[in-house]
């Protein structure tokens, strides 16, 4: 199973300009989790934080219990060999051949031979769907294949964390979907812990056990699927509809009188930008068929049910209407669609205090009154 990477309290400026400030969040072990935002928002930098390519201000990031913020670096060294990255552009030497590139972290890291080498590039250019590509130069394939030779290297080392950095970015639609399933995919088979950065709302949607968002230079919220796809919190669902009416604007968030003007624009009749009002929570990608089920559904679901009577009232519903009828029985869901107190009763207060009561809590909610 993938490791759990803990952020707490992590916050990163470049000079006078901070980018994001008090992140904290848990990547569950084994899961895939999506951070969203608007461009600009710090998603990269948070990503190059968590490798430890950028130092934060303060805060932690601990995995296997080491804090990468303050960790030597030879500690460091070692807790990088547990992530594979998939950089924007796959990030791979111009010069080297598929085979070459996908090679490198063996040749660099390990005293493999060269035929075990052959074997281990061919079966992770064979998961990639890259079969029979290895002579290709990065600059004769398509945006699509770099990314999943990008993808094929990052797993080289066989991760326990892998992070995508806009495996979208480039792609057409259906290319998107294709490495979006390869993500799953291969997560049924790893089990790794993947945190997928993008700001396309398809995969968003589609992909994530879990989803969070950076904006306004704070993570707006950060949890299962269900709580952001049925938030009220106006950031989020603008961001989800991709609608110019908002408090995200061109390349900031907007003042009132802006947002005022536009709204009155859409209620005289003109469009709002987005190109849907999609309702409700579509079903989550599963694995290929043949392929192994991911073992993080089951682990996610003990969790979130443990956790849910902390969410907000439609994240609840949407939870509970996502259970079979065994799972219901299982977890103690009365069959009028509610869940029983479960597994202990909801307390007083808001859900902000309920949550950082819970155990190793590390959720971030929104601003009181968001329904994060
Ligand atoms: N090394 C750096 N030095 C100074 N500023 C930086 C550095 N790296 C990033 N920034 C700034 O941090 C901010 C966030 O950048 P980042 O690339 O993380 O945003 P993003 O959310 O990933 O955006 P996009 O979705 O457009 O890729 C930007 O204002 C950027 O200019």
């Amino acid at each position: 199973m993938g490791a759990e990477v803990v952020v707490e309290g992590l916050t990163k400026s470049f000079g006078r300009q901070t980018i994001w400030r008090d992140v904290t969040l848990t990547l569950p072990p084994g899961e895939v989790s999506v951070l969203l935002g608007p461009s600009g928002t710090g998603k990269s930098v948070f990503l190059k934080s968590m490798i430890g390519l950028l130092k934060p201000d303060r805060g932690r990031c601990e995995i296997n219990g080491v804090d990468i913020v303050t960790c030597s670096e030879r500690k460091l060294y070692e807790i990088r060999k547990m992530f594979g990255v998939l950089f924007q552009d796959g990030a791979l030497f111009g010069s080297m051949s598929l085979y070459d590139n996908v090679a490198f972290p063996l040749r660099e890291h390990t005293r493999k031979s060269e035929s075990e080498i052959r074997r281990l590039v061919l079966e992770k250019l064979d998961m990639t769907g890259l079969s029979g590509a290895e002579g290709k130069l990065p600059g004769e394939i398509s945006g699509g294949m770099r990314k999943r030779a990008g993808l094929a290297r990052a797993l080289m080392l066989d991760p326990e964390i892998i992070l995508c950095d806009e495996p979208d970015s480039g792609l057409d639609p259906v290319r998107t979907s294709y490495i979006s399933q390869l993500l799953i995919d291969l997560n049924a088979q790893i089990d790794a812990t993947v945190l997928i950065v993008t700001h396309n709302i398809h995969v968003a949607r589609t992909i994530p056990d879990n989803i969070g968002m950076l904006f306004r230079r704070e993570l707006v919220m950060f949890g299962p699927r269900e709580v952001l796809l049925t938030s009220e919190e106006p950031a989020v669902k603008q961001f989800l509809n991709g609608s110019r009416i908002g408090p995200i604007g061109m390349s900031e968030e907007k003042d009132e009188a802006t947002m005022a003007a536009e709204q009155a624009h859409v209620d005289a009749g003109h469009h709002d930008g987005g190109t849907e009002e999609v309702r409700g929570i579509g079903p989550q990608a599963e694995p290929t068929p043949g392929l192994p089920q991911r073992q993080a559904v089951r682990r996610r679901k003990d969790r979130v049910m443990r956790i849910l009577h902390t969410l907000p009232a439609g994240a609840q519903r949407a939870i509970v209407d996502s259970l079979t009828p065994a799972e219901r029985a299982d977890y103690g869901v009365d069959t009028g669609g509610r869940p029983s107190p479960y597994p202990r009763p909801a307390r007083h207060g808001s859900l902000a205090e309920e949550i950082a009561k819970l155990p190793g809590s590390s959720w971030q909610t929104g601003p009181p009154g968001s329904g994060a």
